[in-house]
């Protein structure tokens, strides 16, 4: 099917075709597109080509890309996918086929709103459970609306960013003032990032259905989390500071155009929500509000500590999206959503050490002996995950690492 030599179950095979952005060593960032072990310099092949879209592949962030909207999402995955499969092109391609050991990957979009949900029953009812102890796990509102929280752009980081212990304010339980120093439970949260594009105008909320126009693609995000901060700072207003110290995505944007066959229904929601959070049938049998199958992989200092999965999350990132903008709320070019710590029913698919350790009271085990509850300075760690593809292919997201310095 493809002139490029690659195995059936590539992560990044011809299916898949997630963009970034790249720079080689002396030269500018711009987009590229992973295939293979290799990155297609998009500019510098549609130059060739003799398109006139070169400006947008020039850019040092995918924000223009985005900004033209869904009709040039579908051509360009045309464009491409023809330049990749067509022998007529090959010479021409192979030219700027950069192989990924020489590249420096980059932050793919510039962030511009980003907010994170909660949208796992299971991640939201542990941490209600420990956080509130002698309240009922799930708030009353939980069924009803996907809850977020309006983070801080500006300190989403590209995978491989090292992150530095925050410190902040904590009040641990012993003493009757708060004290200050750095973080004694710093935590990661495994979850999926949605990139938006499409820019809408204020007062114009985006209908369910309509979410596909905006939705571009998806990343894995790190949501770090310092729990002490977080459980002195939160009431009333929710998450600040325990959380707004770094955020890390992935660099390769999987299209959702590239995950059609990891749509799966959601597990189930009940009560029904209100009409406009409601699923309606598509014309190719799934519903506006599918899952996605998606499998995470969470990997403290080399040892897999969770299999956190996608399906099992309770809100759609449709949904999540159609709530977003219900009151009126623009969305801009380069927003990012998360979707909130992805935990299932078992203890090895949660997301967060927080949940893993029960709140620090078991230890988790790692391959070389050691044991942890939090993370200590200089662990590392990897988030991978992949989602199925058509005719038994494979989708890989790749990978989002972050490793843990010291506080300054
Ligand atoms: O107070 C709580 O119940 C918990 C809030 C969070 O941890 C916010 C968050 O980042 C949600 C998530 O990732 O699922
Ligand atoms: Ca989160
Ligand atoms: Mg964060």
């Amino acid at each position: 099917m493809t002139w490029l030599d690659l195995p059936a179950d590539h992560p990044f095979g011809i299916h898949n075709l997630p963009y970034g952005v790249f720079s080689t060593h002396g030269t500018q960032r711009r987009v590229g597109v992973r295939v293979g072990d290799h990155v297609l310099d998009v500019a510098a092949c549609a130059e060739q080509a003799g398109m006139e879209s070169g400006a947008v592949w020039r850019a040092g962030s995918l924000n223009p890309f985005l900004a033209q909207g869904r009709a040039a999402w579908t051509a360009a995955r045309e464009w491409l996918t023809e330049q990749l499969t067509n022998e007529a092109h090959r010479e021409c391609v192979e030219a700027h086929l950069v192989p990924v050991a020489e590249v420096t990957m980059h932050l793919p979009i510039e962030v511009a709103d980003y907010v994170d949900f909660y949208a796992s029953e299971h991640h939201a009812t542990n941490v209600g459970r420990m956080f509130r102890p002698d309240s009922e796990p799930l708030t009353p509102n939980w069924k009803h609306l996907p809850i977020g929280y309006h983070g801080r752009s500006g300190t989403v980081v590209v995978s491989g960013t090292d992150i530095v212990r925050p410190c902040g304010q904590r009040k641990p339980p012993t003493e009757p003032v708060p004290v200050f120093g750095p973080s004694a439970r710093l935590d990661i949260e495994a979850e999926l990032g949605f990139v938006i594009g499409g820019a809408t105008t204020l007062g114009a909320p985006v209908a369910l259905a309509d979410a596909g126009e905006h939705l571009f693609g998806v990343v894995i995000l790190n949501d770090w989390s310092a729990r002490d901060l977080q459980a002195w700072e939160y009431v009333p207003l929710g998450p600040f500071l325990g959380k707004s110290f770094a955020t890390s995505i992935s660099p390769w944007v999987v299209t959702m155009d590239a995950l059609g066959a990891a749509r799966v229904p959601l597990p189930g929601q009940d009560p029904e929500p209100l009409p406009y959070l409601r699923g309606e049938p598509t014309a190719d049998g799934a519903s506006t509000a599918s899952g996605l199958d998606i499998s995470l992989e969470v990997e403290w200092n080399g040892t897999v500590v969770a299999r956190p999965q996608f399906r099992d999350m309770y809100w759609s990132p449709a949904q999540m999206l159609a709530h977003m903008t219900v009151n009126g709320a623009t969305l801009r070019d380069g927003d990012l959503f998360g979707s909130g710590t992805i935990s299932g029913a078992e203890k090895d698919t949660r997301g967060s050490f927080l949940e893993l350790s029960w709140s620090g009271a078991e230890r988790v085990t790692l391959a070389d002996g050691s044991q942890r509850t939090f993370l200590e300075d200089g662990d590392t760690v990897v988030l991978t995950a992949v989602a199925p593809g058509p005719d038994g292919s494979v989708i890989g997201l790749g990978e989002c690492v972050g490793r843990v310095l010291p506080a300054r």
